[in-house]
């Protein structure tokens, strides 16, 4: 089945995908995980394992992009039931914005409450440093501000209502609870707070580009993650999204740095392993319920 242009997958659509995958496996996760490049070890962390291939999915895209293994893993982190995403789609790869959210949806349907993303991206804020960890506060949808929403077209309100809010996209509370999770890891030194911003991609900013960006406010700058969270805010779960940075944004003439995915991909596997204690440790500290403990 491919999403009409302006209607997007309908609810049977998901519906159907979200009962496939519950007839399979039998596992109602309460806690949705989606890596970002060359973050996906994570999901190699799940106990009892129950594995899908993105083409056995119905309805479901394929992962095109190096660092994005394509699997949908179910199993149990910490004793809590979670499914996560090890690769996910981003608007460069050609799909329709409601194709790229689609496993949104689909989570829900699942019984997912949580969702906790990881990406990997830019610093434009001159205080960062490659390696550090930025907790998302908000956001810039730099596409949905040129009239590419994944919620453009008839809302269906079983997922949700037409006009959402978005001023609080990102949960305080898990927030709060990553950085206090970072404190009692020794993370303090690298986990920063910021704004996101999406671009389409797939090339890199110019260096005009980055100035522009930094100015308007953004301390770090990708190609995913925001298309997501609409999405999942939209049917009301929670959400926590990490930036890895990656690469420092280039922003001087005389800068000798070229943005690159290899270099994406070599500090993802050099943080990899404190970023993926980090989502564990929270995984084991969230209550469902709104309670942290
Ligand atoms: O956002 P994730 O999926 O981590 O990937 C980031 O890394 C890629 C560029 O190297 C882009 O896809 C960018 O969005
Ligand atoms: N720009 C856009 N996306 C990215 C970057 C970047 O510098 N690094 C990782 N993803």
């Amino acid at each position: 089945m491919f999403p009409d242009a302006n209607t997007g997958y309908t609810y049977e659509d998901c519906k159907a995908t979200a009962d496939w995958l519950l007839t399979q496996t039998g596992l109602s996760p309460l806690v949705g995980i989606v890596c970002g490049s060359g973050l996906g070890g994570l999901a190699d962390l799940l106990k009892d394992q129950v594995v899908f291939n993105y083409k056995d999915i119905p309805n479901f895209p394929q992962s095109t992009v190096h660092g994005h293994a394509g699997r949908l893993v179910f199993g149990t982190l910490k004793g809590r039931a979670c499914v996560c995403m090890q690769g996910r789609f981003h608007l460069y790869e050609g799909y329709p914005i409601q194709k790229i959210t689609l496993p949104m949806r689909i989570f829900k349907l699942l019984g997912v409450e949580t969702v906790l993303m990881t990406n990997a991206a830019g610093g434009l804020n001159q205080d960062f440093k490659v390696g550090d960890v930025m907790i998302i506060k908000d956001h810039l949808n730099m596409p949905g501000l040129a009239g590419n929403n994944p919620l453009s077209g008839p809302n269906d309100e079983r997922f949700g209502v037409r006009f959402p809010c978005m001023s609080d996209a990102y949960d305080r509370e898990l927030q709060q609870l990553a950085l206090d999770v970072g404190q009692d890891l020794g993370y303090g030194d690298f986990l920063r707070e910021g704004v996101y911003c999406v671009l389409g991609g797939p090339s890199f900013e110019t260096i005009a580009e980055c100035r522009m960006l930094s100015k308007l406010g953004a301390d770090a700058v990708g190609m995913s993650t925001v298309h997501e969270v609409i999405v999942a805010r939209h049917c009301g779960m929670r959400v926590l999204a990490l930036s890895l940075i990656t690469n420092q944004a280039v922003m001087d003439y005389d800068s000798e740095e070229k943005a690159n995915h290899e270099e994406v991909l070599e500090t993802g596997k050099q943080r990899a392993e404190q970023l993926e204690r980090l989502i564990s440790t929270m995984v084991a500290r969230i209550e469902h319920n709104n309670n942290y403990v």
